[in-house]
């Protein structure tokens, strides 16, 4: 049974959904600069949004008007390969877009639990509610750094928690991370799950089934009525 509030959009391969996510995301972005004089793009790492940003970057906007944060870090230098903000830089962060501002949560702290406070501060520097959110989905149901038994997830799906970033230890996850909690997340005028595969396809359809957020914290994401949810997906 679809959620009639999200909104699903399957596409016949990743190259026609991508030329399409990157089209209403620039859309979104310029009604956003036209209304207010600014936007905010928040983006996921990982494998998936690569082409995406590689797409995004070429489309023309007023890329200095816009700010661009993420939805959660790896909390490994910004010069490894693993880090998201490693990824932003050389994927999103070029050509047209070089002149974008952009907001890493990574930082000088010693450890994550003092990063997250840092990138809870430097946050507030992004125009909120957050424009656009892009977010992945890993095939145990996380989005963000928000990991099923992970004993952060409680508070990271706390409703009254302030917007914020939340240090995160998940057994199942490599690397320490930091991570917008949902309070943030949902402090937003849309938000896109991006997802491939049939793998994630039947995480997805069974996350769409009312259940416990414990078992697919994208469910946190799904069955929320605060802000509108696109779903794009491509085999
Ligand atoms: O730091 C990260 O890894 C992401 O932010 C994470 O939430 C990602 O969206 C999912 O793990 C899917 O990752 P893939 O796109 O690599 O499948």
């Amino acid at each position: 049974m679809p959620l009639h509030w999200v909104h699903e959009h399957h596409f016949p391969d990743s190259p026609t959904l991508v030329h399409a996510l990157s089209g209403e995301i620039k859309v979104d972005l310029e009604e956003a600069i036209g209304e207010r004089g600014a936007c905010s793009l928040v983006v996921s790492g990982g494998r998936t949004p690569r082409a995406l940003f590689e797409q995004l970057r070429t489309e023309a906007l007023d890329w200095t008007k816009v700010w661009i944060a993420l939805a959660d870090e790896r909390w490994v230098e910004t010069t490894s390969p693993d880090s998201n903000e490693y990824l932003v830089r050389e994927t999103l962060l070029q050509d047209l877009a070089a002149a974008a501002h952009f907001i890493g949560l990574k930082n000088p702290a010693p450890k994550p639990e003092a990063g997250a406070e840092w990138a809870s501060r430097a946050l507030t520097r992004v125009p909120r509610p957050f424009d656009v959110v892009v977010l992945g989905m890993g095939e145990d149901g996380h989005t963000a750094s928000l990991f099923p038994g992970s004993l952060a997830l409680a508070r990271g799906l706390d409703p009254a928690a302030v917007p914020g970033c939340i240090a995160v230890n998940a057994l199942t996850a490599p690397h320490a991370r930091l991570s917008l909690n949902l309070s943030a997340l949902l402090d937003s005028r849309r938000i896109i799950l991006y997802i491939e595969g049939e793998a994630k396809r039947h995480v997805y359809l069974r996350a769409r089934v009312p259940g416990t957020v414990a078992e697919y914290p994208v469910r946190a994401i799904l069955h929320q009525r605060t802000v509108p949810v696109d779903v794009f997906w491509a085999p």
